[in-house]
């Protein structure tokens, strides 16, 4: 049985006091009410050390939005999965389409990013999903596929986040009918790549305009594992609300 993940991706937002007043206010959420998933945010890197302390015993868990692939070195400006590690992250999100877009990140470049998160004991979520040109041409599965051959690591946890370009901070959510069948070609494919035990028990998260409204029908897909969370999870009582809507 896998249990749902509901994650926050702040992006870049949050100057040190709204980032801190959101996160109290989850924290404060979760003392008062009880959800049936796991919780994940992560916020942007300058938040992690205050929100680690502001966190701790809570049981949200904190998570980084990129590493480097190297342990370390002469790599300015970025940051390594042990140094995320080390303030406390268990997660880092890896391959998110504005990183493979705005940094030209390969799927090459995302698994030794996945590699090094796994080296660092954390966990990485590996970002795949089309684009509105690639859905129309009728290659959505297939670009989808090729994303996954190509970042998924041999071996070691990851999740996965289908999270459609077209529907990523556009208010557009893709429909449960496209959901359920793209989670279930990215299980099979997971079960090509890594073998059908693994397959049956990696967490495959949805996003692109997940919000209240939508995410029971989302969240009740056989194949949806959880939620990764733009927008709305800048809101504590959206979020809040997407997390009460796991079954
Ligand atoms: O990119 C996303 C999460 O990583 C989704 O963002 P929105 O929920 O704002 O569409």
């Amino acid at each position: 049985m896998r249990r749902k993940l509901i994650a926050g991706n702040w992006k870049m937002n949050g100057l040190l006091a709204e980032g801190t007043a959101l996160a109290e206010a989850l924290v404060n959420l979760q003392a008062s009410n009880s959800v049936n998933c796991d919780l994940l945010i992560a916020p942007p890197a300058t938040l992690i050390s205050p929100l680690a302390t502001l966190l701790s015993g809570s049981g949200i868990a904190l998570g980084g939005q990129d590493c480097h692939c190297e342990p370390k070195g002469a790599h300015t400006g970025d940051i390594s999965a042990a140094m995320l590690a080390d303030l406390g992250c268990r997660f880092v999100i890896v391959g998110h389409s504005e990183r493979r877009n705005d940094h030209a990140e390969s799927n090459t470049v995302i698994r030794q990013k996945a590699r090094a998160a796994q080296a660092a004991g954390m966990t990485p979520v590996i970002c795949v999903g089309e684009s509105l040109e690639e859905r129309e041409a009728g290659q959505a599965e297939a670009c989808v596929a090729d994303q996954i051959r190509g970042s998924l690591p041999d071996d070691g946890e990851a999740v996965l986040a289908y999270e459609p370009v077209w529907a990523i901070g556009t208010g557009r959510s893709a429909t449960p009918e496209d959901v359920a069948r793209m989670h279930e070609a990215i299980r099979k494919v997971t079960g090509e790549v890594r073998g059908a035990d693994y397959a049956a028990r990696c967490r495959i998260l949805y996003g692109g305009s997940v919000k209240p409204a939508n995410a029971g029908e989302l969240l009740q897909l056989l194949d949806v594992d959880g939620a990764l969370v733009g927008g709305a999870s800048l809101v504590a009582e959206d979020f809040w609300a997407i997390a009460q809507a796991c079954p």
